[in-house]
């Protein structure tokens, strides 16, 4: 066996052992990046149009939006923490909780969720780039225009994805600051020239079905879009010196993600004000023409930098289930499958709806997995998990194969937030919501039932397992 000091710095940046301190040279303000990277995207906009077009004023889905986020990149910040104290990747750290097989559960979820929003990122941008092209002359060609443009934009994120880790980071270091610029101008001429009702009152809900509406909408855009992160946090972390200060590196990932996650969302809600049937990107290029070209840039781009990332955890995740396949044959893998699913979410007609059924469907898996996780780290085991023993084979690990705690926990957990969820798709509105009066309390149920539930049986095993206690 070769040790571990003899493997070169590079080779750590693709595979699921703990990234050792020599070969951490990650900072603080490259987080900042990734994070702001993956969020510059038209996705964004659509997400603050969703707020206005399921019938919320302006001031409630700025509010909604705000508040959620607040909420769910705190609680981000932790867990990117936990990969700095590590050097371990989120889904290989969801073993000490959930045992070595028994994490093989969230680690194919999260391949899947990942595969799927290389999907969800490209399908949204479609209708934007056919009008742009429009816009620079290019017309017709309808349905088989937009798949020639979805295997286009695949390729490229997949390319790119799969030469690694070098090609992602100068990929976002010379992209993102001209994509900042472009926003920016596309802000400023979105507020000053497209006539945005500031005072927009939606469809003037009231009572119980304002806050049914809104606490959907907080489901899908304020709690959801952050929490979905969770699960990639210490891909990328775990990359980050333990000597860089934990304050430090919690602000700017946090920051990376909240500021233009509320910059778009709110851009694109105001501009949903004055068209809730045209693209925002459209609007501003129908002002202002002379921004076509940059903003069909910004629009391309966006899916890009945001699916590396996809791409990227996708593969680690498949490793940790422990499939036998290269990086690279998982980077293509994802690329045919998003393609292939693209191609049908090209044939769904109502964007809001498709929407908040994805996100609110990640929701009821992504909330029981986070309580227990976040549980696990930081109460059950004090930041101290055993790294070594994460490593061990399946059958005859340390950590147990399954641990029915967490497994329970998760289950439990999955159906207390489909129980009190109010989607805007039948399935995905559970009993306890609709005895609520359509009121959505998932995520809140999600988190007390797995956390506590894990709370109570995790220290039921401890207890257990130390059958005389020297202190009480
Ligand atoms: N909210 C998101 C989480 C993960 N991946 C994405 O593309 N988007």
């Amino acid at each position: 066996m070769t040790s571990t000091h003899a493997t070169p710095a590079s080779d750590h940046a693709h595979s699921l052992e703990p990234v050792p301190p020599g070969a951490r040279s990650s900072t603080a303000l490259h987080q900042f990046w990734i994070w702001a990277g993956a969020n510059i995207a038209p996705i964004n906009w659509v997400l603050g149009a969703l707020g206005i077009k399921l019938g919320l004023s302006l001031t409630d889905t700025l509010l909604v939006l705000v508040a959620g986020n607040v909420l769910g990149m705190s609680v981000f910040g932790l867990f990117v923490l936990m990969g700095q104290k590590t050097g371990v990747t989120q889904m290989v750290l969801a073993r000490s909780a959930f045992g070595r097989r028994g994490a093989y559960l969230p680690a194919a979820l999260q391949g899947v969720m990942s595969a799927g929003w290389c999907a969800v990122n490209t399908w949204i941008v479609l209708d934007l780039v056919m009008a742009l092209l429009g816009q620079l002359g290019v017309h017709g060609g309808g349905t088989a225009l937009k798949i020639v443009v979805v295997l286009v934009i695949m390729g490229l994120q997949v390319g790119i994805a799969a030469s690694g880790f070098k090609a992602i980071a100068s990929f976002e270091k010379w992209t993102v600051p001209i994509t900042l610029v472009v926003l920016a101008a596309m802000t400023a001429v979105a507020w000053t020239k497209t006539g945005v009702h500031w005072d927009f009152p939606g469809a003037h809900l009231g009572g119980k079905d304002r806050i049914s509406a809104m606490t959907t909408v907080m489901t899908a855009i304020g709690v959801g879009w952050g929490i979905t992160w969770f699960a990639y946090a210490s891909d990328y972390s775990r990359f980050v010196p333990q000597s860089v200060s934990r304050r430090k590196l919690y602000w700017s990932s946090v920051l990376g993600q909240f500021v233009p996650v509320v910059w778009l969302g709110a851009l694109g809600a105001s501009l949903a004000t004055v068209s809730q049937s045209t693209d925002p990107g459209k609007l501003i290029v129908d002002s202002f023409g002379a921004l076509a070209i940059p903003v069909l840039l910004l629009v391309v781009h966006g899916p890009i930098a945001t699916n590396i990332l996809n791409v990227y955890s996708c593969s680690l995740a498949a490793q940790t289930v422990d499939w036998n396949v290269s990086r690279r044959a998982v980077s293509y893998g994802v690329g045919i499958f998003a393609a292939a699913f693209t191609i049908l979410l090209v044939f769904q007609e109502d964007f809001a709806h498709t929407l908040d059924a994805w996100l609110a469907g990640l929701v009821t898996w992504v909330v029981p997995w986070a309580a227990v996780m976040a549980v696990h780290f930081y109460v059950v085991k004090r930041q101290n998990v055993d790294i070594e023993a994460l490593y061990d084979p399946p059958g005859s690990s340390r950590l147990g194969d399954f641990r029915w705690d967490a497994v329970v926990s998760f289950l439990l957990g999955a159906l207390a937030t489909w129980t009190f969820q109010y989607g805007v798709p039948v399935a995905l509105q559970g009993p306890g919501a609709k005895a609520l009066g359509g009121i959505d309390l998932s995520w809140l149920a999600g988190v007390i039932v797995a956390g506590g539930l894990y709370l109570v049986l995790s220290r039921r095993r401890a207890d257990a397992l130390v059958p005389v206690r020297s202190t009480s």
